[in-house]
């Protein structure tokens, strides 16, 4: 399938950020048939919720592994042909030459799709220059998706004001994947390169990935299915 071909419905990625099994298990039977698309992060991973990429890949849902690998070229190769017998369709590493190397032989011929996130979408160029880079946020995001692409890595996470210059940089065939993503009006976090999701959608993104504001809310499957409406309103579908 390509980019353009994804519909609506299946371009919004949830984030489940969340501490338990039980809470995300609560939240995918809240959003029902509404979500086909989830992100296992950081706070799931680590409590025991990667067994959640086999069961919900059963129930016919698509997940995304966001583990941001990063370590030696041999680890991440190892680590990756681990990740790739879970059952899950994207796998986050971060954007250095080695690790992108060593992601895209580790993923061999599986399914599984390596995006390489760029920059966090909750750094800025101040934040960037206080790491340690000379670059500004836009001239790593762009040097890092062209040594990306080199690599053979499948898609791209950004933030939604990058998608426009890396669309023209590395055309259709990788993945471009947004969160900070904010509804109109929702509060930002820490996150600093945020667009709405009609706005990301019609800058070019795939997908998008949506985290507090709807685990958070009080009505989850409304926003969500808000979103998606948004999504379909700015792909004219
Ligand atoms: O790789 C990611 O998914 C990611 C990359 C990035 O640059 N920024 C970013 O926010 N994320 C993830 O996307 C989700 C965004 O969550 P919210 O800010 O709550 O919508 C979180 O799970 C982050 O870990």
């Amino acid at each position: 399938m390509t980019p353009a071909e994804i519909a609506a419905k299946d371009r919004l990625i949830v984030a489940l950020d969340l501490p338990s099994l039980d809470a995300a298990e609560a939240m995918i039977a809240r959003l029902g048939d509404s979500v086909t698309f989830y992100k296992i992060g950081y706070q799931l991973a680590y409590a025991g919720g990667l067994p959640l990429i086999g069961k919900l890949a059963d129930k016919g849902k698509k997940v995304f592994a966001d583990l941001k690998l990063h370590d030696i070229g041999n680890t991440v190769m190892r680590g990756v042909e681990s990740v790739a017998k879970l059952g899950a369709s994207f796998l986050t590493v971060h954007a250095y030459p080695q690790t992108m190397k060593g992601a895209v032989e580790g993923r061999g011929h599986a399914s599984l799709k390596i995006l390489a996130v760029t920059v966090l979408t909750s750094y800025n160029d101040d934040d960037l220059h206080a790491a340690g880079y000379r670059l500004g946020v836009s001239e790593l995001v762009e040097a890092r998706a062209q040594q990306a692409q080199v690599l053979g890595v499948d898609g791209l996470v950004c933030s939604p004001e990058e998608v426009g210059a890396l669309r023209k940089l590395v055309g259709h065939q990788m993945n471009l994947v947004t969160p900070g993503i904010r509804p109109a009006g929702a509060a930002s976090g820490d996150q600093k390169r945020i667009m709405t999701p009609g706005r990301a959608i019609a800058a070019g993104a795939d997908y998008l990935v949506v985290g507090r504001p709807v685990v958070e809310a009080a009505d989850p499957k409304a926003v969500a299915e808000a979103i998606q409406a948004e999504i379909a309103q700015a792909l004219g579908s």
